[in-house]
C-alpha cells in the first residue's frame, strides 16, 4: 500500500521516511500552512530526497508553487489544474474530464481532523488517497472499510507542526502493515 507522510522540513525526517518504507514524503510550500517550508529550503530538501522516496510538493494552489514545480515528482494541490503529476485533493468527487495522477480525499488541509470518509471514495477510478486525521489508531479501520490505494498522514506523527516523531510515524506505518 502506498504511504505517505507530509510536512516534513529536515533531512532527518526525510531519512526517517525512507527507512520506515514509506512510499512518498511531502513538503508544504503553502504560506498559509504552519508547516510552510521556505522554497529555497524545500529546493534543497527535494535535492535531497530525489531518487531515495517519491517526493510530493503541497500548497492550496498552483501559484504559491510555480517555482517549485519542476524540483518534486508530484503535485498536490486543493484545486485542479491540468498537469500530469497532479494529485487533486478534495473533499467532493471529481467531475469528469478532471484528470489526475492522484486523487487524495482529504477534508482536513493538514488539521488533523478525522471526519469518516464518503462511500463515493471506494468507486472512483485511478490511485485513491486517503488523508485527514489519520493515525495509528483509526487507520486500520479506514482501510478496511474503503480499500484505498494509499493513505497519508502528517498531525499524528508530530510532536509540534513540522517536528515529525521517528515513534509516531514508525507506529503508524506498522498500523498500515498490520492492515494491509
Ligand atoms: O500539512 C499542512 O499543513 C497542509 C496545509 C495545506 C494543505 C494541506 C496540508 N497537508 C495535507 O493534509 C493532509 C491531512 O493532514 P492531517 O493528517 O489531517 O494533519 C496531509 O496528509 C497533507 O497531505
Amino acid at each position: 500500500m502506498f504511504v505517505k507522510v507530509c510536512g516534513l522540513t529536515t533531512e532527518e525526517q526525510i531519512d526517517w521516511a525512507v527507512d520506515l518504507g514509506y512510499s512518498a514524503i511531502g513538503v508544504v510550500g503553502t504560506p498559509r500552512s504552519k508547516r510552510h517550508c521556505e522554497h529555497s529550503r524545500a529546493r534543497v530538501l527535494a535535492d535531497y530526497a530525489r531518487g531515495r522516496i517519491t517526493t510530493f510538493v503541497v500548497a492550496l494552489d498552483m501559484a504559491e508553487v510555480t517555482d517549485l514545480v519542476e524540483h518534486f515528482d508530484v503535485v498536490q494541490l486543493y484545486q485542479w489544474v491540468e498537469l500530469p503529476n497532479l494529485a487533486f485533493c478534495s473533499s467532493s468527487e471529481p467531475s469528469p474530464g478532471q484528470e489526475y495522477e492522484y486523487f487524495f480525499y482529504d477534508a482536513s488541509a493538514g488539521s488533523g481532523n478525522y471526519s469518516a470518509f464518503p462511500d463515493w471514495v471506494r468507486e472512483l477510478p485511478g490511485q485513491v488517497v486517503l488523508a485527514g486525521g489519520l493515525n495509528a489508531e483509526n487507520v486500520a479501520g479506514v482501510i478496511a472499510d474503503h480499500r484505498p490505494f494509499g493513505v497519508d498522514v502528517s498531525s499524528s506523527v508530530e510532536s509540534a507542526p513540522g517536528v515529525k516523531s521517528y515513534e509516531s510515524m514508525k507506529r503508524f506505518k506498522q498500523a498500515v502493515r498490520a492492515a494491509d
